[in-house]
């Protein structure tokens, strides 16, 4: 069951008939919120402070229905969240796999890498598979410059040869460019303020929100004796957090790397932001000798439904139904920390 506003504190005037003598007499048996008076038992209390058993139960019908939300069983609240939830897959198996399935409405994940570790790759491979495999839309918010509008095509032409299909895709995938924190914030204040909906031309739900890079416009931000990045950062979380909640949509970001005290790498934007995505994957590129150019290995480190540490290969060019060129992709266990 939930409930709000229980701790709310008694005094006169919050419900008909709840004198300052009666408050004082709840107050003299440690009845002190609307919380303690709903939880009590009316009749030990009645006999107890001298008030009324009627009145007590009509004080708490009272003030029940003013300040608790109307009481919800946890089985309909999970079944509420289960007709809610979609699964969408990102267009590439290894990493649905890493995800268990996709990514989450509802959730943020983030894609953390270095340098062309393909997390750009990878961010058109998602928008182009809701985009045609589940005809729903993505919003893609591009810090970087890195869209490129001919490889979303490239992608979709692995998978469909049909032009119309091919065109209806792309008409599902808004693009927005934003080059520093100030409009990242701004485009996603607007955009959330409208619903998601306004900017969708091909009509239907926006189903995916994906912001590359995150980083770019934040890390620049940070350091030094100011809190102004600190406090941006945090604003830019909680846009992204209610664009996720209160639309049921997807949001996928893209991170940076560090490197721990140990050497290890680490998504960039520090302890602050480590906390935002609720499923983060680590992108590196293979340079075993011999592999072919395009391998990468994604790496769960931080995951709700799935052991961390665990590792796929795949090939860059397998995105979104593309030919594997690689000719292999295997789950291992890493033996680095996250
Ligand atoms: N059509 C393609 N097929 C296979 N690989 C490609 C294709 N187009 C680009 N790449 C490769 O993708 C890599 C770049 O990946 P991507 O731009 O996704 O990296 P990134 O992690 O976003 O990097 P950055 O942080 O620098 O933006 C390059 O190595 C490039 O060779």
């Amino acid at each position: 069951m939930r409930c709000k506003g229980v701790m709310v504190i008694l005094r006169e005037g919050i419900c008909p008939g709840l004198t300052e003598e009666i408050i004082k007499a709840l107050q003299a048996e440690d009845i002190r919120t609307v919380e303690d008076l709903v939880s009590s038992d009316a009749e030990e209390l009645a006999q107890k402070c001298s008030v009324s058993y009627k009145a007590l139960v009509a004080f708490r019908r009272v003030l029940l229905a003013q300040h608790a939300a109307f009481p919800v069983a946890g089985l309909d609240l999970y079944d509420e969240l289960l007709s809610s939830t979609s699964i969408l897959s990102t267009g590439n198996p290894s990493v649905d796999k890493l995800l268990d399935s996709g990514l989450y409405t509802g959730e943020i994940t983030e894609l953390a890498g270095g340098p062309a570790t393909g997390k750009t790759q990878l961010c058109f491979s998602v928008a182009v598979s809701i985009a045609h495999e589940h005809k729903q839309n993505v919003l893609y918010i591009c810090t970087n410059g890195g869209m490129c509008a001919s490889r979303l095509l490239q992608m979709l032409q692995a998978r469909t040869v049909k032009t119309d299909e091919q065109t209806y895709a792309l008409q599902r995938i808004q693009v927005f460019q934003v080059f520093d924190v100030f409009s990242l914030l701004s485009c996603l204040q607007h955009l959330r303020a409208a619903g998601l909906q306004s900017s969708t031309v091909a009509g239907g739900s926006v189903k995916a929100v994906i912001v590359d890079s995150v980083s770019a416009v934040l890390s620049c931000m940070l350091g030094g004796k100011q809190n102004e990045g600190m406090s941006l950062m945090m604003q830019v979380a909680a846009e992204l957090k209610m664009i996720a909640k209160d639309f049921n949509t997807a949001v996928l970001v893209t991170n940076h790397v560090t490197r721990d005290g140990r050497g290890q790498l680490k998504a960039g934007l520090g302890q602050s932001w480590s906390h935002v995505p609720r499923t983060r994957l680590l992108l590196q590129r293979v340079d075993r000798p011999g592999a072919p150019h395009g391998l990468r290995t994604a790496t769960l480190t931080k995951s709700s439904r799935q052991p961390c540490h665990l590792m796929e290969e795949f090939s860059l060019s397998q995105q979104s139904g593309e030919a594997l060129q690689s000719g292999f992709s295997g789950k291992r266990k890493l033996n680095t920390e996250a």
